[in-house]
């Protein structure tokens, strides 16, 4: 795959619950080493879209791939194993097991052809210092951000290529927001791809080079490109009624 190939690429994306449509006809793409903002509100399909993505979800596409794998007929496991991981909104820290175990769970070995570092223990320790400091503490004895960060560190000893974080800000103090804030900026600098659900563009426009808002279910505005893109120029262009520029 060379620089410029996106590594995700979706084009049509429609999903469903049940019967009622939730997306309509979605395509984006993040290329290698990029971080992307999906903003909306409350219930406009962001976490659908990262749920469609890795198949959790009834969904259909004329495209949907990974580095040129199609990921339309893999189980979820199978997407996981190609490469992506992923953050859910209610994070889904086992609250009986220690930090050191919940990490054991999301352990899988690197795929051969990726050229990026290996996450060990050590190294999601050294990007989240205080997980290092609680390893033997049990998930339910947790604060929302320190499950927050161990749901990020699971995601990441599992080797993804394209991480995907569904409202990594939400419901957690500041401090944490800054601290999650860095830490997504140093795997942005590592080389991994983000895509990044938010309500609001804050944490999104410190360390994303594009982004999108979806609007039930439909994708509606298109914001700057990298190179482009400074805190105020992301929010301006993603600023709710601004027209579509994709
Ligand atoms: N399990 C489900 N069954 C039926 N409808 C659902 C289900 N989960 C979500 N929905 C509906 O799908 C739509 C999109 O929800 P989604 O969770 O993707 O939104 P969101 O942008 O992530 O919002 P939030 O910020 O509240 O998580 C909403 O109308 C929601 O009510």
């Amino acid at each position: 795959m060379s620089a410029t190939t996106p590594l995700l690429q979706i084009e049509g994306l429609n999903a469903w619950y049940g019967e009622a449509q939730i997306l309509f006809g979605l395509t984006l793409h993040i290329a290698p080493g990029e971080a992307v903002a999906l903003v909306g509100r409350n219930g406009a399909g962001k976490s659908t879209t990262m749920k469609a993505i890795i198949g959790l979800v009834r969904r259909q596409a004329r495209r949907l791939t990974l580095g040129g794998a199609d990921l339309l007929a893999l189980p979820t496991h199978a997407i996981a194993r190609l490469g992506v991981g992923y953050v859910p909104e209610d994070r889904h820290i086992f609250a009986d097991l220690t930090v050191l175990e919940n990490l054991d769970l999301g352990r899988r070995q690197r795929p051969a052809d990726m050229t990026l570092p290996d996450w060990t223990t050590d190294a999601v320790f050294d990007l989240f210092p205080q997980l290092a400091d609680m390893r033997g503490r049990l998930g339910g004895q947790m604060s929302g951000g320190e499950q927050q960060m161990l749901a990020v560190a699971r995601a990441l000893v599992g080797n993804p290529s394209l991480l995907l974080l569904d409202e990594p800000s939400e419901g957690v103090a500041p401090i944490v927001v800054e601290q999650m804030t860095r830490a997504l900026a140093r795997l942005k600098a590592g080389g991994l791809s983000l895509l990044i659900s938010e309500q609001s563009s804050d944490l999104c426009a410190a360390i994303c080079d594009r982004a999108y808002r979806i609007e039930q279910g439909e994708l509606r505005a298109h914001g700057p490109r990298t190179g482009q893109a400074s805190e105020t120029s992301l929010k301006a262009a993603l600023a709710p009624g601004n027209a579509p520029t994709r």
